[in-house]
């Protein structure tokens, strides 16, 4: 099948993500990448604004010339209404032949749409993981470096994003 879609929310985006891209584009042609909690932001969950994460996408698709493969767009949730939800998708999405997710609720909600929905393999789950980034983004502990994904750092950086998640996750919003 040509195009598939790969949804998450990229909190940051991160090592994880970078390799189920480059597996996703070992076997469809094309990739729509799709930033889901697009309205969430500044919270400790979602700290990164949907622009942020695009910017985060884009900076990795340059520095990995995969650039002219992927395409990526935008989905709101819409707690409590998935029949809704789904509808951004198809409204809002670059059409696609088959979406990948590993989260059965959202599998749920693309099944109700009649779309094919596969999963992808975990790479390093542990340690990738957007959840563990946070957690050393706000105890200062530097080696979440090392585990964003190739061109992200720079986008990070500029945003100060370890003081940001530092600053939610003491404020527990
Ligand atoms: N290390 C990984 N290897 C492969 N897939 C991953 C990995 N981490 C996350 N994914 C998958 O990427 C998709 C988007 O995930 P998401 O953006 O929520 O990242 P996450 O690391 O699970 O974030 P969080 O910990 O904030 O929930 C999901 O389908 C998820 O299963
Ligand atoms: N009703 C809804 O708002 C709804 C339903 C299914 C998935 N989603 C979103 O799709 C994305 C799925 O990505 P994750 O695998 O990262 O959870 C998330 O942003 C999630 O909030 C939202």
């Amino acid at each position: 099948m040509a195009r598939a879609l790969f949804i998450g929310r990229f909190q940051p985006l991160h090592r994880g993500h970078e390799e189920v891209i480059k597996w996703l584009l070992g076997r469809h042609e094309e990739l729509v990448v799709a930033i889901g909690s697009a309205n969430e932001s500044f919270t400790p969950k979602n700290p990164f604004t949907v622009g942020e994460r695009i910017e985060m996408l884009i900076s990795m698709l340059k520095e990995l010339n995969l650039i002219s493969k992927v395409m990526y767009c935008a989905v709101p949730d819409t707690k409590g209404d998935s029949a809704l939800w789904y509808a951004y998708v198809h409204g809002q999405c670059p059409s696609f032949d088959v979406a990948y997710t590993n989260d059965e609720f959202t599998r749920l909600c693309f099944e109700y749409g009649n779309v094919k929905v596969l999963n992808t393999p975990f790479f390093n789950r542990e340690t990738y993981s957007g959840t563990r980034i946070r957690e050393l983004m706000a105890t200062g502990d530097k080696s979440w470096r090392d585990l964003v994904a190739t061109g992200v750092l720079p986008v990070l950086g500029r945003i100060n994003a370890e003081d940001r998640v530092r600053r939610l996750m003491q404020k527990q919003i």
